[in-house]
């Protein structure tokens, strides 16, 4: 079992001298990253280094390629098509991307079926389908037509400039039943935004809903971490030097430069930079900024865990369509003890590459609440999910519940996996991104500036928004 807290291994090519640059970035994530490749092109011929403490770039955007041919994304994640800030900073056709089908199938509690929600606006084809499926009452349905008129017409920064509520109340704002609010929007939801849709802001919600109303949902060919290496690659275009497995221990102001201390495997080394960009999570980031600001005023933000368990098999697949399966069983059926599972996929439908010829691939999402009654018993977890997806595929039953068919191949706890976005201060709920110069309300000093989710959206585009807002101001800042 690996549990992954976004790398302390130490590897690295940095010399031990201190060598001067211009823009340090602290953090190799997708907000560092796009702050490197927004500086580099604002700035050209400025000296970047990308200091990155894990082995690879990507932060929470990682994959792993096993040597019998499977790639296992850190934790399941979709590539969202619609992102603004992807379309404008990533190449869709080089990432290889195959859609989901729009909609979901929902495992209810009653049902031995996986029950199809379609979405007629994306497949006009399956408006029967979507009138007929047992996932919601028929009021439940036409209650559906003004919250996709709400986020069809209005902009992004309309629906963030929205009244916020927490999602559960939004929902029942809508009309929506509490049986169909807990058989689809809360496993679709909290599979999203891992926590419970009371801690949930309606702004993220009505975002979310319309870049899955607009646009699809993806995995690209190689793997989540493709999308990491393509700015990565970009950035290094560039001439960004991106030194992986280089800790960053502490950072200084010394004679109106940022002295940055490293470590490394093979011992320590030095930045002096005129500019830093901060590109780690928020807790990091605290400690690291600590001898710049009051670092007491408020804690810092929640942040939410979740566990992936990999599962490979023998073709073919217990469902054949490339789609999204909640649970829709109901509260005490779902991240609960006994009933663990919140959403599954089998991404070899989606990406035959995931999988080698002949095998497929199964992944299945485990939120906080259920992993907290394991307290790290990953042994009875994986018995529970078994059971609770044999129940789901009885046609299958044996071959799941057998570990020598169905084999275990990777367990992820990733912890820190996204930030709060509702109700407590400084929370990830900013469309564009917040001041990259005010870190927790304290003023930064000059040409030090922060990024990351947790400053804009707990998103891939939030990461990459904010990345590029804090490129800019350095770049600006080294203009000076
Ligand atoms: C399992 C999972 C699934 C997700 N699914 C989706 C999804 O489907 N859609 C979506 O939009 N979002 C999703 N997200 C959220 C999205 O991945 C994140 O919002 C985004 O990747 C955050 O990027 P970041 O650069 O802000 O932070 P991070 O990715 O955390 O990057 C921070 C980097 O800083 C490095 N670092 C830390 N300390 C140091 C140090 N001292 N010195 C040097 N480097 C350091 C870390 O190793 C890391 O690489 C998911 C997240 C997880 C965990």
């Amino acid at each position: 079992f690996v549990t992954f807290d976004h790398g302390q291994r130490i590897t690295s090519h940095l010399g031990a001298t201190e060598e001067e640059v211009d823009l340090c970035i602290i953090g190799g994530g997708i907000s560092g990253l796009s702050a490197a490749i927004t500086a580099a092109s604002t700035k050209r011929n400025a000296s970047i280094t990308l200091l990155e403490s894990s082995s690879n770039i990507g932060g929470r955007v990682r994959s792993d390629y096993t040597s019998d041919g499977y790639i296992l994304d850190r934790g399941f994640a979709v590539f969202i098509e619609e992102y603004p800030m992807s379309q404008v900073l990533l190449d869709y056709n080089a990432l290889g991307l195959r859609q989901f089908l729009p909609g979901a199938r929902v495992k209810l509690c009653n049902d031995a079926k996986l029950a199809a929600v379609s979405d007629p606006l994306r497949r006009r084809r399956d408006i029967w389908k979507a009138v007929s499926s047992p996932v919601g009452s028929f009021n439940d349905k036409l209650r559906l037509a003004p919250l996709f008129y709400t986020v069809v017409t209005k902009s992004i920064e309309e629906l963030f400039d929205m009244d916020e509520v927490d999602t559960l109340s939004c929902l029942r704002g809508y009309g929506f039943s509490e049986e169909f609010i807990q058989s689809f929007f809360a496993p679709f939801l909290e599979g999203i935004y891992l926590t419970p849709l009371d801690k949930q802001s309606s702004r993220m919600f009505h975002f979310v809903f319309k870049m899955f109303t607009l646009g699809s949902a993806s995995l690209p060919k190689g793997g989540m971490q493709t999308v990491a290496n393509q700015l990565g690659d970009k950035a290094r275009s560039l001439g960004v030097d991106i030194c992986c497995d280089a800790s960053v221990c502490s950072i200084q102001q010394k004679d109106g430069k940022f002295a940055v201390d490293i470590n490394k495997a093979s011992g320590t080394a030095k930045r002096r930079a005129k500019s830093v960009v901060m590109a780690t999570n928020e807790r990091v980031a605290n400690q690291l900024l600590s001898s710049f600001i009051e670092t007491t005023t408020a804690p810092p933000l929640t942040q939410r865990t979740v566990a992936c368990l990999y599962y490979a098999f023998p073709s073919p697949d217990p469902l054949l369509e490339p789609i999204l399966i909640l649970n829709g069983e109901g509260s005490t059926k779902r991240n609960a003890r006994n009933h663990p599972i919140n959403n599954v996929c089998f991404p070899s439908v989606v990406q035959s590459s995931y999988a080698p010829n002949g095998h497929e691939l199964c992944s299945v999402s485990v939120l906080e609440k259920a992993l907290s009654e394991y307290n790290g018993d990953y042994e009875a977890l994986d018995i529970d999910v078994r059971k609770q997806l044999a129940s789901w595929f009885p046609e299958h039953a044996s071959n799941i519940l057998d570990t020598s068919i169905w084999v275990q191949k990777e367990i992820y706890v990733i912890e820190d996996a996204q930030p709060i976005h509702f109700n407590e201060e400084n929370c990830a709920n900013v469309n564009g991104g917040r001041d990259c110069t005010i870190f927790r309300g304290e003023q930064l000093p000059d040409g030090m500036y922060v990024c990351g989710d947790y400053m804009a959206t707990s998103t891939l585009n939030g990461a990459l928004e904010s990345g590029v807002n804090a490129g800019n101001a350095a770049a600006k800042h080294l203009n000076k």
